[in-house]
């Protein structure tokens, strides 16, 4: 009989060749490990026919044994091994029969007890190894199955559960932030009341969500608000950064306390319907606690990776795994542990930083966080990041260098594990940049994992990992910074990048994959067959930690303090009416908009023209106050959008503001421009006050030109291209007024305008003027039917404003669709 002994932590084993042995963190393994360097699920022992047999499955920091890694081993008496490190990982031993003092290893582990778990295992179990101390929190997988056995198997996280709680049978168990709940947890992701567990008498678990803000999540996927779901101990529940899974009658809490493992496997992006790809096959992997520096030349898709690697554009096939959790399709639960700090400023320069922060954090916290609880949060991260010094100054005012400081404080308000950077030093100065990267490196050894974009190599040393992107997105090396000019047998990176540009066709991802880096570092992440991604985008957008109205209010609070900061927008938006209104009182108009000659046999064409000017003056001052208003905030609203604002409490939040503006811009408009003039003897609604009247009408067209600005904000690439097109779309309205020719009864034509606002404003306010007849028309018998001068007409007038408005206000909403992550369009 090919008997063996088994040797770990002094105790010893007679291993049965009728079955097999599993070996990881996993509480259902046979050999349970505590340590964090061991995978979840780290390898299997097996009697292969001949001898014994390890197989590691693609552990994240491997199987060891004398320095060398193993995938597949021949255990046999004498093999000695370790886990997760070469040196001091838990070590396995394996002697024959006789040699040593063993027992039978059970069948299965019998409790699936953790680091800190107060129960106790049956002395048949063996003991749990315990090479490094147990830490603080961390949390399991998803309990998602998967090629490589790799359900829940996570990287080398800290994974002990944090806590016990216990069940009463037929009693209610609640979870949240207030101190007044069975179970709290001290988290502002969470709300007071969030979600409560029932254990029912016929032994079965039912979860209910509580109207929680931020979700309740199973196995990734959020629950209807206030939903209730049965819970099977293969579950796993998502609450804030938490995580619970039920072992018997009892519930195990992993916090997530940042130190998770992180990895891509063979991320791989295709564009033009697959016709050319722009991310070749990338995968890597990441312990807890690093920092990684991605670098590359121009073109070499890192700016591609970063976004499949945060969700915002999933790979075209590949996927994410954060501590073994598919970011893609878990994406809904994980986003809120997930930073990222774009290359432009994500937040309002001209506010100060408190100020800004504290808005921020109203937007990011649930709705049930006190203001006092939010600004104590702001107040704690002003002071990690050094910036308390600078916290009453306007970012606008602030050094490159903090001013970066300061999107990292706002990323790092909800408490990230995960910290991407594009470029966060990229015009920044020598020094500048070293501090930049400094604060990354202690921002990873708090226990956090940190991938920063950069086209700077002078700091990389302070990486833990260096992602070499080659041309045509594959990777050309990864592993620690130190070793890699010596991999590309270079002497500077600027040698190694004129490598990449001189030799575009080597074959530089085949020289990494047959390189002993390779092995080392990524091919355990390559190892498994990545699994295709389901993506949930839909149930993603839903969660909102807000109300609509909420965030409403705080963005129209955060857009009324940026344009009070920006005196110079303030006078220029009422400089415009007024400057447009004093042009208007310009033209020579003796009768104004009376009927005055007309008893004389001649018509007032002058009054055509004053409202012209005075139509075609509103139509550009709207659209002037909106048309940079969405694409100057797109990076902004692109980051706000991915951690739950909702793209119609944002639009709305444009539209009342702007509306306001523009409404005071029209009243003023319209006071100088009536106020010298001799009025209409009557109006059509308002007969006593047909200024009135028309004030109305210019407002509203004002509203109308302000969402055709907005349109253009939303579909443009740049903000350069806005002045083009806004002095195109004024002068398009000017001609289709039908004041400088008739359009009314030309076909073709007369349709066009009615897509016009100019068309329907002047209408409006040439229906109170009685416009055909001051220019003619009736007498000519050639009347516009939009400038009757009747009730109806007026009404119809301003309501097909109204109608063009809200078509504007669904293009926009189209449109911003298009600047959103992909994983939160719906
Ligand atoms: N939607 C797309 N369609 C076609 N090609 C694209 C698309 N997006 C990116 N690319 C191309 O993919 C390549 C990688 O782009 P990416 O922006 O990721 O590179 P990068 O390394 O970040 O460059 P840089 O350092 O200049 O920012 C580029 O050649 C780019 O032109």
């Amino acid at each position: 009989m090919p008997d063996l002994v088994l040797e770990l932590n002094g105790q010893s084993w007679t291993l049965d060749p009728t079955r097999s042995y599993t070996l990881g963190r996993d509480p259902q393994a046979d050999l349970v490990f505590t340590d964090a360097r061991v995978s979840w699920r780290h390898a299997t022992l097996r009697w292969g026919g001949e001898g014994w047999v390890l197989e590691d499955h693609g552990s994240t920091n491997g199987t060891w044994t004398h320095g060398q890694r193993v995938q597949q081993l021949h255990a046999g008496p004498g093999t000695v091994l370790n886990l997760g490190n070469a040196e001091d990982g838990p070590r396995l031993s394996f002697t024959a029969v006789g040699a040593a003092p063993g027992g039978v290893l059970p069948r299965q582990a019998p409790q699936p007890v953790a680091a800190v778990s107060p129960a106790t295992p049956p002395s048949t179990a063996p003991p749990m190894p315990s090479a490094g101390p147990p830490a603080p929190g961390g949390f399991p997988g998803s309990g998602e199955p998967g090629p490589g056995g790799d359900a829940g198997e996570e990287g080398s996280g800290p994974r002990g559960a944090t806590a016990l709680h216990r069940f009463d049978i037929g009693r209610v168990t609640r979870i949240g932030r207030a101190l007044e709940n069975e179970l709290v947890v001290p988290d502002l992701q969470v709300s007071r009341y969030h979600a409560e567990f029932l254990a029912t008498p016929d032994g079965r678990f039912e979860l209910r969500d509580l109207g929680s803000h931020n979700g309740t999540y199973v196995n990734g996927q959020p629950m209807d608000r206030n939903g209730r779901q049965l819970i099977t101990p293969s579950d796993t529940i998502g609450i804030g950064h938490s995580t619970f899974r039920l072992v018997g009658d009892r519930l195990e809490e992993f916090v997530d306390t940042g130190e998770v493992s992180f990895s891509a496997r063979h991320l791989t992006v295709q564009v033009n319907d697959g016709a050319l790809t722009i991310l070749d096959d990338v995968s890597f992997g990441v312990p807890e606690k690093s920092l990684v520096g991605v670098i590359g030349p121009s073109g070499s898709g890192k700016s591609t990776l970063l976004r499949a690697l945060t969700g915002y554009r999933p790979a075209t096939h590949g996927e994410v795994l954060y501590d073994q959790r598919n970011l893609y399709t878990h994406f809904a639960e994980l986003r809120h542990r997930i930073g990222l700090v774009p290359q432009d400023d994500i937040l309002h320069t001209a506010l100060p930083v408190r100020q800004a922060l504290r808005l921020a954090a109203e937007l990011r916290f649930p709705g049930d966080v006190g203001k006092a609880e939010r600004n104590a949060r702001v107040e704690e991260v002003l002071a990690e990041l050094k910036l308390d010094p600078h916290a009453d100054k306007r970012i606008n005012q602030l050094s490159g260098g903090q001013r970066k400081r300061v999107s990292v404080a706002l990323e790092l308000l909800t408490k990230p594990s995960l910290i991407f950077l594009d470029e966060p030093t990229s015009g920044l100065d020598p020094g500048m940049d070293r501090d930049v990267m400094q604060l990354l490196r202690r921002l990873a050894d708090d226990g956090r994992t940190v991938l920063v974009v950069t086209h700077s190599v002078a700091e990389l040393g302070l990486c833990d990992r260096v992602l070499v992107m080659a041309p045509g997105g594959g990777v050309a090396y990864f592993g620690p910074p130190d070793e890699a000019l010596n991999f590309f047998g270079y002497d500077s990176w600027a040698d190694v990048f004129s490598a990449f540009e001189n030799y575009r066709d080597h074959d530089w991802m085949g020289r990494w994959r047959g390189s002993r880096h390779y092995r080392m570092y990524a091919a355990d992440a390559d190892a498994d067959l990545a699994r295709p991604a389901h993506l949930q985008p839909l149930r993603a957008a839903q969660q909102k930690a807000q109300s609509w109205g909420a965030q409403v209010w705080t963005l129209v609070r955060r857009y009324l303090a940026v344009i009070a900061s920006d005196k110079g927008f303030m006078a220029l938006t009422l400089a415009l009416p007024i400057i447009l209104g004093l042009v208007s009182t310009v033209i020579p108009a003796p009768h104004g908009l009376g009927y005055g000659p007309l008893e004389r046999g001649r018509g007032n064409g002058d009054a055509g023209i004053i409202l012209l000017i005075l139509v075609i003056g509103m139509c550009f001052a709207g659209s002037a106050n909106a048309v940079r208003e969405l694409i100057k905030e797109r990076v902004i609203y692109e980051r706000e959008r991915a951690v739950g604002l909702s793209r119609s409490a944002y639009l709305m939040s444009k539209v009342l503001v702007l509306g306001m503006v523009t409404i005071v811009q029209g009243v003023i408009l319209a006071l100088i421009c009536f106020a010298p003039r001799e009025l209409p003897e009557q109006g059509v609604l308002f007969v006593e006050s047909p200024a009135v009247e028309m004030t109305i009408v210019i407002t509203v067209l004002g509203i109308t030109s302000m969402m055709i600005g907005l349109v253009i904000s939303s579909v443009v690439r740049t903000s350069e291209m806005t002045m083009p097109l806004l002095v195109m779309i004024c002068v398009v309205q000017l001609v289709f007024t039908g004041v400088l020719f008739q359009v009314a009864g030309k076909p073709g034509l007369e349709q066009v305008a009615w897509l016009m606002p100019s068309r329907w404003g002047l209408a409006g306010v040439g229906s109170t003027a009685d416009l055909n007849t001051l220019m003619g028309h009736r007498q000519r018998g050639e009347t516009d039917r939009l400038w009757d001068h009747e009730a109806a007409v007026w009404i119809l007038d301003v309501g097909m404003l109204a109608v063009i408005s809200v078509g504007c206000a669904f293009l926009v909403l189209r449109f911003l669709r298009r600047h959103e992550p992909e994983v939160m369009r719906d």
